[in-house]
């Protein structure tokens, strides 16, 4: 369907050039990790040692298993749910409904995974598909993208996203047309989002710690921290799975190759690049030291967890006496902000606690190779730009009031420094 006349959001990422690029570069990018990682150098910059012919990159085993993966998270997803959550009001003024049962699906995914190990699963010989596997899954979000992209040719203007609507097909098929799309009551970004990726990162690095076992005996004190870390990331995610119906992903954002790439392939294999890295350049660490970084995960989670809570809590009941005493501005729109507690800290308290987190994940590789440090330098890049997507669309939306909030509140994500 033609997208409505009228002023359009202004083009991110650069327009359709950006677009273009970042279609070639981000899978590039996972791929130069990937090889990096298991590389003797692990040279996070320059030339992988080798590049890899197609016959280590495909592989019909990988896609079964690829496909059997997504095929069980979907099953998982229609299981019965313990809630069904209404999302926000959409332009229609209709709200989708969707299922809580993502913690679920996790521990009935490490139940079948601990089943299939006992009955002698090699999960260690996983590390060794990453690379095909990588491959099916790459394939699968353009495909998928494409799909998608015919899809919402025919959704109505309404289900349409502010930002997937340019004119110009590589930019929308990158960014993503339809906000919402859905088959019944399968909603596949929400899916996307949560499943697939999320907990094939948690499996990557289970396999990887197996794998290590295999080949030294037991894993090593830091595989330990960063599978803990990540886990208690993922489980914390799952658990509290209803909060993402709330952020831009999902109340803004179309769902395109951006965001099917970034879900069910650039998690899964470039979160658990630490992981990797740890599998090939084991890494000494003191009890002192691996105190000392789950003392900077707990910080970091302890803040983003907090803030996140606390707007949560806020914007599903202002009065919850959990925030009923925190001090706020009116906002034309009806809506209020928070101007103290965590939000009277700095405008995004909750990235600062991920951002934290992020570096604790990175230290128990040590300090010899930049390659393991790459997540925290992505996910600084990812959040000053989500930040600034954020403030721009809070300023149309709250216009005077954000900027009293701006005023008293001066610093984005790190207090006094930026
Ligand atoms: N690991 C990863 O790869 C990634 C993790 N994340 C994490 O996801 C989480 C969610 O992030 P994201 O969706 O970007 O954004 P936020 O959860 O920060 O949500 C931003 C929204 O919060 C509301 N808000 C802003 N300021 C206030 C205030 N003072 N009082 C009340 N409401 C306010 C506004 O929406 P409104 O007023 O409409 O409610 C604003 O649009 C974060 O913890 C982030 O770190 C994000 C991206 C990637
Ligand atoms: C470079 C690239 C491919 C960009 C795509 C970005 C996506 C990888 C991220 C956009 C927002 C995300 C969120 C999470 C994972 C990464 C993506 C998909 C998230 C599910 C991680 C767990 C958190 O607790 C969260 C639920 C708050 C978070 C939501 C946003």
């Amino acid at each position: 369907m033609a997208p409505p006349e009228g002023p359009r959001a202004p083009l991110e990422f650069g327009g359709p050039l950006g677009a273009a690029a970042l279609l070639l570069l981000l899978p590039a990018t996972m791929f130069h990790l990937l090889l990096a990682a298991r590389s003797g150098p692990a040279r996070l910059l320059g030339p992988p040692a080798s590049l890899p012919g197609l016959e280590a990159l495909w592989s019909p085993r990988a896609l079964l298993l690829w496909l059997a993966w997504l095929g069980l998270q979907a099953a998982l997803y229609l299981l019965p749910a313990r809630k069904v959550a209404e999302g926000q009001e959409l332009k229609d003024k209709s709200r989708l409904r969707y299922p809580i049962n993502g913690f679920q699906a996790l521990v009935l995914t490490a139940l079948l995974v601990g089943l299939g190990v006992s009955a002698g699963l090699p999960l260690g010989a996983l590390p060794e598909m990453l690379l095909p596997l990588a491959f099916v899954a790459t394939l699968t979000a353009f495909i998928f993208s494409l799909f998608l992209y015919m899809k919402a040719q025919v959704a109505p203007v309404s289900a349409l996203a502010p930002g997937g609507i340019s004119g110009n097909p590589i930019y929308d098929f990158f960014l993503g047309r339809e906000l919402n799309p859905r088959i019944c009551f399968f909603d596949f970004k929400y899916f996307c989002e949560l499943r697939p990726g999320l907990i094939g990162w948690v499996l990557i690095n289970l396999a990887l710690l197996v794998k290590e076992a295999e080949l030294r005996g037991s894993p090593s004190l830091a595989m330990w921290l960063v599978n803990g870390f990540q886990l208690l990331y993922v489980g914390d995610a799952l658990w509290h799975e209803e909060a993402i119906l709330t952020t831009m992903d999902i109340t803004h954002d179309g769902f395109g190759f951006m965001l099917a790439f970034g879900d069910i392939a650039w998690v899964p294999f470039t979160y658990s690049l630490q992981a990797q890295f740890l599998l090939r350049h084991p890494q000494p660490l003191g009890l002192p030291m691996a105190s000392a970084i789950c003392l900077i995960n707990a910080i970091g989670y302890y803040i983003f967890r907090g803030a996140n809570s606390q707007k949560n809590t806020f914007r599903k009941n202002p009065s919850d006496p959990r925030v009923a005493g925190l001090e706020t501005i009116s906002t034309a729109t009806g809506r209020k902000l928070l101007v103290s507690g965590w939000w009277g800290m700095v405008r995004h308290p909750n990235y600062l606690g991920d951002l934290i987190m992020a570096l604790a994940w990175s230290l128990p590789c040590g300090v010899s190779h930049l390659l393991p440090y790459f997540y925290l330098l992505y996910f600084t890049a990812l959040l000053v730009h989500r930040e600034a997507r954020d403030e721009r669309q809070c300023l149309q939306k709250y216009g005077l009031a954000w900027q009293e909030y701006c005023r008293r509140v001066p610093y984005r994500i790190v207090p006094y420094i930026y």
